[in-house]
């Protein structure tokens, strides 16, 4: 390494996945461009979404519960870069912040805790989730079940289940694999239980302006990561989805182009539409047009939660 050493300040959730998200992110850019892990500070923000915790995101104003703490830090220059679960970043974000890298993403499944399958959950269960789509896509599944209102961070979630506040719960793979827990709970089939928009991936976003951040940062960008999760945003922002609407997606490379599956539900998961689109990756209006196709046939229990474009 020649140039002055870097120092760089890099935003971070205090939570245990968001630190384990940021050491991550530190130590792929400390890997790209030879720096010493000191050269990156981790400057832990409690965000809101965080400090309330009794009630479901959606209802106290959404995703941006989870950025605008670290948006406003970083737009006040005092940090560089923020690292975010991409699922937790809403589609259109302030002026002057961009997502300048999507990490190699983790394994996109759900995990069931407490059952070895949806099918295998005792008659009249009660399930333990906060997320639109966990809950409607459940009931579609399983109306016999009951959701129980479930936040907190991961090993929140665990400690209610074994306190026996839920028969069983829901949790994202990655999620448990970047924490270090692996075996837990029974990964569910994705072509059966389609993840959440972005699951899995890392975004790192800096000020759109920063051009020497942004070209440090876009030497950890996984090119095929980005397309996916891309296009999956680009769904969303189509469909006029927000955070109380059940939406499932999963973009996955077929040879030189991209499968995109998506399904649209009621929250009470009585009602759901899907569909797919195959594409060349770079065709960025092919997500809109699988919205469009959605939005055409969902019935009015699905199609009130979305506005469309
Ligand atoms: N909703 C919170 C959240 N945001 C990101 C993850 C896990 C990591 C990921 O999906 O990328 C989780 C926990 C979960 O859904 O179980």
């Amino acid at each position: 390494m020649t140039a002055p050493t870097p120092m760089l300040k890099l935003g971070t959730r205090r939570s245990p996945l968001a630190m384990a998200q940021a050491e991550e992110a530190r130590a792929r850019l400390c890997a790209a461009h030879g720096w010493r892990e000191e050269q990156v500070e981790l400057v832990p923000v409690t965000a809101s979404g965080d400090r309330i915790q009794d009630r479901p995101l959606a209802e106290i104003g959404g995703k941006a519960l989870w950025t605008k703490e670290l948006d406003a830090w970083l737009l006040a220059g005092e940090i560089d870069f923020a690292v975010h679960s991409l699922k937790d970043v809403e589609t259109i974000r302030p002026a002057g912040i961009a997502i300048a890298a999507i990490l190699p993403r983790e394994d996109v499944r759900d995990v069931l805790v407490g059952a070895a399958s949806i099918h295998a959950l005792p008659r009249g269960a009660r399930v333990g989730t906060s997320a639109p789509r966990r809950a409607a896509q459940l009931l579609h599944a399983r109306p016999d079940c009951t959701v129980v209102p479930f936040r907190g961070n991961v090993a929140t979630r665990l400690a209610k289940l074994q306190a026996g506040e839920a028969d069983a719960t829901l949790l994202a793979l990655a999620g448990l694999n970047r924490l270090g827990q692996h075996g837990v709970g029974h990964p569910l089939d994705a072509e059966d239980w389609l993840p959440a928009p972005g699951q899995g991936a890392i975004a790192i976003e800096c000020r759109a302006g920063d051009e020497a951040v942004r070209a440090l940062l876009a030497a950890i960008n996984d090119t095929p990561s980005h397309a996916a999760v891309t296009a999956e945003r680009a769904l969303l922002a189509a469909l006029g989805g927000n955070c109380h609407s059940p939406i499932a997606v999963l973009t996955r490379a077929e040879g030189p182009a991209l499968v995109m599956e998506a399904a649209l539900f009621s929250p009470d998961g009585a009602e759901r539409v899907a569909g797919e689109i195959r594409f060349a990756a770079g065709d960025d209006a092919a997500p809109g047009r699988l919205a469009d196709d959605l939005l055409a046939r969902a019935v009015p229990a699905i199609a009130v939660h979305f506005t469309g474009r």
